[in-house]
């Protein structure tokens, strides 16, 4: 112990609270909504960066734009690492999604295929699928309003599905064995993604308990998740490869990089394509449902929306191509992503090398926790943080306001940044304005006609999406059902 206690590391440390002997900082770590404890911990210690231990694992919580451009932005290159997360990459069997991999040759690998198939140009083909999608969307909504959540989810899915691989799911609301493995492996990316939620994250050692074992009920989950993480790896691609074989294939990226001859190992191949149906529409579904809420809560906002569109677009659903001339449903997509961010930690960063911050030393090794929600929640930089209020971006003309910063941490930090963010920018601008043009979301009514005010809470996890809530969702006029039911 002696020998322990002199060779100890003296450099300071940033701020945070006290560890105790042994377990260090077990006892203080959050378990709902960590990124308003460390905000509080970081006005708390008078720290943008704030430290702790857990376990002999050191964690560090970036609060502040400024530090995370200094570090994550400026040194990206040894804060690109993530750690060893054994429930989500060993047990449930997520380790093949590349979000998750260290920062390495392999990854790199799986991210340049990504590149090379969501880039500006490559995502043109894709447009014209996002808008068949967008139409199916708004069907769905009109026949049967109260399953929004439902027809959400089954338009991102179907989108990814098709666009990667070629494949369609059933209609909205039937069972579809890709959308349920999809839902799945969300789950247990929203559930196992954040570091340190499963003790095992600190012991690796504990993976080896067998899943009979009391109070192993960590196993036993995993087990279940386990099945439809690898339904999502494996099942679209085998398919898409069998209809290429036959001929029979409905052109996607999936088919387009095969059909090139396969330069990559194949096993990449399969992993990124599968990375990309699968968070294709993992994040999407809760921007989405979000944007829902707050046109229930802020009923001026869509107001205002739909009479720009209404004088900018007549005839026709407004698309993608029209963003320019619509700067308040662009204003409305950023304040989306601020006002609840869908990953509200990012995706764990690990600090590969040394280095310091402000006179503080932070160690090789440490956990990295981007807070993206605190940094979207600064009252200086946004004023009144928990209104929704897109006017934020805009200059008093109505104009995009170059003065405001985009909430780029939306899309995570340096090299790790969301490589799908055009993708997924480009159909929740489609979505929304489609959705803005021709319904209106109003109040539901509960059995004694009082107006239903839904709670506005999320669910915990690395993925964030609201919790169930009621409104009405009613077309706007007999030109907007003759726009939906156009073909
Ligand atoms: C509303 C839409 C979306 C949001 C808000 C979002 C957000 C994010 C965030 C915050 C990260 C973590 C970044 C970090 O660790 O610093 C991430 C990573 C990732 N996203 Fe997205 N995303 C969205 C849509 C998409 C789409 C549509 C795709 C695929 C087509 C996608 C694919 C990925 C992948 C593969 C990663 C892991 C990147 C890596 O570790 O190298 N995302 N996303």
């Amino acid at each position: 112990l002696c020998l322990v206690y002199m060779r100890r590391d003296t450099r300071p440390v940033p701020p945070g609270p006290r560890p105790l002997p042994l377990v260090g900082n077990l006892l203080d770590l959050p378990k709902h909504e960590q990124w308003l404890v460390y905000q509080e911990w970081s006005r708390r210690y008078g720290s943008d960066v704030v430290h702790m231990n857990v376990l002999g694992t050191d964690i560090v919580v970036v609060n502040s734009a400024q530090a995370a451009a200094a570090l994550l932005g400026q040194k990206s290159a040894i804060y690109s690492d993530r750690p060893r997360m054994p429930m989500l990459g060993e047990l449930v069997g997520l380790g093949w999604h590349f979000g998750f991999m260290p920062h390495g040759d392999n990854w790199r690998a799986h991210r340049k295929l990504f590149a090379q198939e969501s880039g500006a140009s490559a995502i043109q083909g894709y447009n014209e699928q996002e808008t068949k999608w967008i139409k199916t969307f708004l069907k769905n909504l009109r026949d049967d309003p109260k399953e929004f959540l439902m027809h959400i989810q089954h338009m991102a899915s179907g989108l990814a599905l098709e666009t990667t691989f070629g494949l369609q799911v059933q209609p909205s609301g039937q069972p579809d064995p890709f959308i349920a493995a999809t839902k799945q492996a969300v789950e247990a990316l929203t559930e196992t993604g954040l570091f340190g939620t499963y003790f095992v994250d600190f012991l690796p050692a504990l993976k080896y308990i067998p899943s009979w074992f009391p109070y192993a009920t960590f196993r036993r989950q995993a087990k279940e998740w386990r099945k439809s993480s690898d339904i999502a790896a494996h099942v679209p691609y085998e398919l898409l490869k069998k209809n290429i074989a036959t001929n029979d294939y409905v052109p996607s990226i999936g088919s387009k990089i095969l059909s090139a001859g396969v330069e990559e190992e194949e096993t990449v191949v399969r992993q990124t394509t599968a990375a990309m149906f699968a968070n294709g529409s993992a994040a999407v579904v809760s921007a989405l449902s979000t944007f829902i809420l707050a046109m229930r809560l802020y009923p001026e906002v869509q107001a205002k929306a739909q009479k720009e569109i209404d004088q900018v677009v007549s005839g026709r659903l407004p698309d993608t191509s029209d963003e320019a001339n619509l700067p308040y449903i662009t204003a409305i997509v950023r304040e989306v992503g601020r006002w609840q961010p869908v990953v509200p930690l990012a995706f764990p960063h690990m600090l590969s090398a040394d280095d310091t911050y402000e006179g503080y030393h932070l160690k090789a090794g440490s956990i990295v926790f981007p807070n993206a929600w605190a940094i979207l929640h600064d009252p200086n930089v946004y004023p009144e943080p928990h209104i929704f209020r897109p006017e934020r971006f805009l200059t008093t003309d109505g104009t995009l306001n170059p003065d405001v910063k985009d909430p780029d941490a939306v899309w995570g930090f340096g090299r790790r940044a969301c490589p799908g963010r055009k993708m997924g920018h480009s159909t929740l601008f489609g979505a929304i304005a489609a959705m803005l043009a021709t319904f209106d979301v109003k109040p539901a009514f509960d059995e004694n006609g009082k107006i239903i005010v839904p709670s506005g809470e999320y669910g915990a996890g690395m993925l964030r999406y609201p919790k169930a809530f009621e409104c009405r969702i009613e077309t706007r006029s007999v030109d907007a059902m003759a726009l939906i039911s156009a073909d």
